[in-house]
């Protein structure tokens, strides 16, 4: 059986849920978005639910829907809670099961326990989001860096946006991570666009 998909970034608002939409319609797997920060009525899942055409992928319910749009950690602490890693367990499915993170790697889910040490206890392999910024080799590079150091096996990077060879040869070239692909920037976000963009990503 596959690994668990975990769609990460180099930041948050980078495009993982765009990003994510496109490997669900692409793969028709199921999604699940384990902890949400604020957004309720407009959460990651129903962004991507709006998005896939398919129906056979299944949207799993959070394990954690937070009131308020920060670090899932002060989140939690405003809702009057704490996240207890060890109630985060994947949905059981004969699919295959993309999973999206809150913001980046190092993100908090409480004093001791980060996104990057959710996906090690979910046994997950990794799909990094970049996007050509000034700064976002360091980002990536870091990222890449600490998923090494912790033995998170990486299937590559998406970029996300604007072309910037240069960037991206570096990045692929010095990790020695795959590069899956580049999304575009897309001037309508709908079904159709989703849909199509899937012929951008080799997996
Ligand atoms: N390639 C793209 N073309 C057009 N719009 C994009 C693209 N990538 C991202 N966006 C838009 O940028 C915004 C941020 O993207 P997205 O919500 O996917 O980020 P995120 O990494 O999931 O953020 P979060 O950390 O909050 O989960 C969204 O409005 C999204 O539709
Ligand atoms: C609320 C937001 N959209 C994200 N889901 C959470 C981003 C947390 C970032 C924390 C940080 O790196 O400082
Ligand atoms: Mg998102």
């Amino acid at each position: 059986m596959y690994k668990p998909l975990f769609v990460t970034g180099i930041g948050t608002d980078i495009g993982k849920t765009l990003i994510s939409a496109i490997l669900v319609e692409k793969l028709k797997c199921d999604y699940w978005k384990p902890v949400q920060s604020g957004e309720l009525d407009n959460s990651d899942t129903i962004k991507v639910q709006r998005l896939v055409s398919n129906e056979v992928s299944v949207f799993h319910p959070e394990t954690y829907r937070l009131t308020q749009p920060y670090s899932p950690h002060k989140s939690a602490a405003i809702d009057g809670i704490g996240i207890d890693e060890k109630t985060i367990i994947a949905p059981k499915t004969d699919n295959r099961l993309l999973i999206e993170g809150a913001g980046g790697l190092m993100v908090p889910l409480n004093n001791h326990f980060l996104v990057i040490d959710l996906i090690k206890q979910l046994n997950a392999e990794v799909i990094l989001v970049s996007q050509n910024y000034l700064g976002s080799i360091n980002h990536t590079i870091l990222s890449i860096e600490a998923l090494k150091q912790r033995g998170i096996p990486v299937k590559g990077i998406i970029f996300n946006g604007d072309e910037n060879t240069s960037t991206e040869e570096y990045i692929t070239t010095y990790t020695q991570i795959n590069h899956l692909g580049r999304i575009p920037v897309l001037t309508t976000v709908d079904k159709n666009t989703i849909a199509d963009a899937g012929k951008y990503i080799s997996l």
